[in-house]
């Protein structure tokens, strides 16, 4: 069964239309990419999956669940673009806050905590606070968190933002391992050539449709790259 059901959806921010009837679905186990340039539409459709605002028409489901039923939400972890939590946490609170938000306590807690601080390599920032910490710092920080707890979904917006050359390597990792576990990842980037690597399943929003929804594979076998892809894909649909 598709993890993710989009059916028919329409949003507008008073009278301008961020989504105009998009309708997608995403196969469990894929790694999935929505793609698209600045002001698409990407983060509203976020926001709608995790029912963070309502949609105008159309329905969303999360593992046949509509998103309106927090139920839905049962094993579904969010990174927004720039994580923050409380300042004064250290990375080792803020983990062991999302843990027992998941009703994980004592030892199993602690293992999980310390695996995921030393999968992001921030073990040494373990008892830094937040507050004290530079931006990329707290983003791996933010990714730490999607490995606490039993994750399926993990939704990602714009993961690789403020990340440096060997924390995007490791986030990549993560991803990959993350997929072998059969987990589903739902990403929202820009950043066309990481996603060329990772993903099995694209999607491209612009203005608020949906120009194109496929595999990378298939993309790939009629391309030179994902980039030159996009870039058609989104002249094109400027030019109707
Ligand atoms: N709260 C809001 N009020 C009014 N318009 C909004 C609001 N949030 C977003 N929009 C508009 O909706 C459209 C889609 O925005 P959205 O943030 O979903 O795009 P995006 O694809 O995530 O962009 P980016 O890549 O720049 O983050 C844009 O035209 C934006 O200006």
């Amino acid at each position: 069964m598709d993890i993710i059901q989009i059916k028919d959806i329409s949003k507008s921010y008073g009278p301008d239309f961020a989504l105009t009837d998009i309708s997608l679905n995403i196969q469990r186990g894929k790694v999935f990419s929505l793609l698209g340039p600045n002001g698409a539409g990407k983060t509203t459709l976020v926001k709608l999956m995790l029912n963070l605002m309502h949609t105008d028409s159309g329905s969303i489901e999360i593992n046949g669940l509509n998103v309106n039923d927090k139920n839905s939400r049962m094993g579904v972890a969010f990174i927004p673009e720039k994580f923050s939590f409380f300042p004064f946490y250290t990375a080792r609170g803020v983990l062991e806050f999302f843990g027992k938000m998941k009703g994980i306590e004592g030892v199993e807690l602690t293992a999980q905590v310390n695996s995921a601080l030393e999968e992001l390599q921030i073990s040494d920032l373990a008892n830094r606070k937040l507050s004290k910490m530079s931006k990329g710092q707290m983003q791996r920080v933010g990714l730490a968190s999607i490995l606490i707890g039993n994750n399926d979904l993990i939704v990602l917006d714009e993961p690789f933002s403020g990340l440096d050359p060997i924390g995007i390597r490791d986030l990549k990792e993560i991803i990959k391992k993350l997929k072998e576990q059969g987990k589903t990842m739902f990403i929202n980037s820009h950043i066309l050539l990481e996603m060329e690597q990772i993903c099995d399943e694209i999607a491209i929003l612009n203005k608020g449709k949906l120009l194109f929804a496929g595999s990378v594979a298939s993309v790939l076998e009629k391309e030179k790259s994902l980039d030159d892809f996009f870039y058609r894909t989104v002249n094109e649909g400027r030019a109707q």
